[in-house]
């Protein structure tokens, strides 16, 4: 009897202070900068930006990877003025790293900024309310970083709770959200903003056979999302509830996917297996997190909101989950429009299966109740998240 007084009043402030219910995306908003070059003249841009004309073999098979890449334009704040400005950027034996961090991390709050500012827009309530900022990037690895700017820019309290991570690649943004739906649901009225942004200065490179790849699909932008728990407001309005979040690193495939702060700036390594090695596993790592739903055994009856890493990958979710053509389709809208934006692309993902689920067009509209929400990042990590679309849905 003696103890059972403290632990019941410990019992009660910790359940006072939890939130009441599953937590939910609130509203979404999504920037990209200025410059935009389509894909069909990238590679004539890209060599002539790096002054490699002459590397003719090279070119050629840009041009091929361009072709395949399932991308129509991507936009980017580094322009052709601003690379011929720093030769340093395409000489791998000079250090850039300190030119190309200052670049991104001034470039990143004002870019997180326009995206964070729709979002607060849409959800309704003033900036000052929310409570929680979770920044994600692989454009940066400073410090402070771009959250500090980003929250004096939207005037948030100088009281909010700052989280930054870097370097989670394609699976920052999810990672992102995951961190927010913990957060929301274990701490009363706490709202979220998440935010990926993405600045690919600071792996731009001249061409050679690694780099390529990155630079054929990576593309720079900002997407931001306000996550909540109830009780809610009477303005605020869910969209996509957060049901069940999980991660899995697979095994043995650790070399498969790096990325590497180098003197020269970010070096990603991405393996030629990677898409065998996703194909081969994403059942298998779906199974345990879907089956407490049931919802395992139709993989056809739920909406997929995947990161579009690349044409391959999609793909591999493709043939490895037994998908019908036109289930990845938000996703290779978003990689045709915007090309990978890394930590920023699931929020641009969501935000095509939202109107998606409210398009007139048939062909076009999404109505399953259920969904996931993917990625892929280093490690090689999936980051899953079960969805519960909350204009079907009742919360249990
Ligand atoms: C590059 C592709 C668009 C090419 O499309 P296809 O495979 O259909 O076409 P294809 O076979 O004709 O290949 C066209 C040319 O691309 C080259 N190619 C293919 N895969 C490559 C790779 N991983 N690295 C370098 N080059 C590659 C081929 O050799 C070929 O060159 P040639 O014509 O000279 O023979 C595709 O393979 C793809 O999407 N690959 C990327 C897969 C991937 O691992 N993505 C992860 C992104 S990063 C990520 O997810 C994690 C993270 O960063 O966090």
């Amino acid at each position: 009897m003696g103890t059972s007084r403290p632990v019941t009043v410990l019992e009660g402030v910790r359940c006072g202070q939890r939130a009441n219910g599953t937590a939910a995306v609130l509203a979404l908003g999504t920037s990209n900068p200025a410059n935009c070059v389509r894909q069909d003249k990238y590679a004539d841009w890209y060599f002539r930006v790096t002054k490699s004309d002459h590397l003719a073999q090279l070119k050629d098979k840009m041009k091929r990877i361009c072709e395949k890449s399932g991308i129509a334009k991507r936009y980017f704040y580094h322009t052709k003025e601003m690379i011929g400005g720093h030769p340093e950027f395409l000489d791998r034996a000079l250090p850039s790293l300190r030119t190309r961090l200052g670049i991104t991390t001034a470039a990143m709050p004002e870019l997180a900024a326009a995206a964070a500012r729709k979002a607060i827009a849409e959800w309704g309530r003033p900036a000052a309310d929310i409570t929680h900022l979770v920044v994600s990037t692989s454009s940066g690895v400073s410090s402070p970083g771009a959250d500090v700017r980003l929250a004096a820019l939207l005037g948030l309290r100088p009281t909010v709770h700052r989280i930054m991570h870097c370097l989670h690649g394609c699976a920052g943004g999810s990672v992102a959200l995951r961190l927010a739906k913990d957060l929301a649901e274990n701490n009363l009225g706490a709202r979220v903003l998440v935010v990926g942004v993405e600045a690919t200065a600071l792996a731009f490179r001249g061409p050679d056979l690694d780099a390529l790849l990155a630079m054929a699909l990576f593309g720079d932008g900002a997407g931001a999302a306000v996550v909540g728990a109830g009780p809610m407001s009477s303005v605020e309005r869910p969209v996509f509830r957060m049901v069940l979040a999980s991660q899995a690193t697979l095994q043995g495939t650790d070399n498969a996917v790096g990325i590497k702060v180098t003197e020269s700036g970010l070096h990603f390594k991405i393996s030629p297996e990677m898409p065998k090695m996703v194909r081969d596993s994403i059942k298998g790592c779906l199974a345990d997190t879907l089956a407490p739903f049931g919802l395992a055994s139709d993989l056809n009856g739920l909406f997929w909101a995947a990161v579009p890493a690349s044409p391959a990958i999609l793909g591999s979710y493709q043939t490895g989950l037994g998908l019908e053509p036109g289930k990845l389709a938000a996703s290779q809208r978003v990689l045709c429009e915007y090309g990978n934006m890394l930590a920023a692309t699931i929020f641009f993902v969501l935000d095509e299966m939202r109107c998606r689920r409210g398009s007139g067009n048939k062909e076009e509209r999404e109505n399953c109740e259920w969904g996931v929400m993917l990625a892929m990042g280093p490690g090689i990590t999936v980051e899953m998240m079960v969805l519960q679309a909350a204009d079907t849905g009742k919360e249990d």
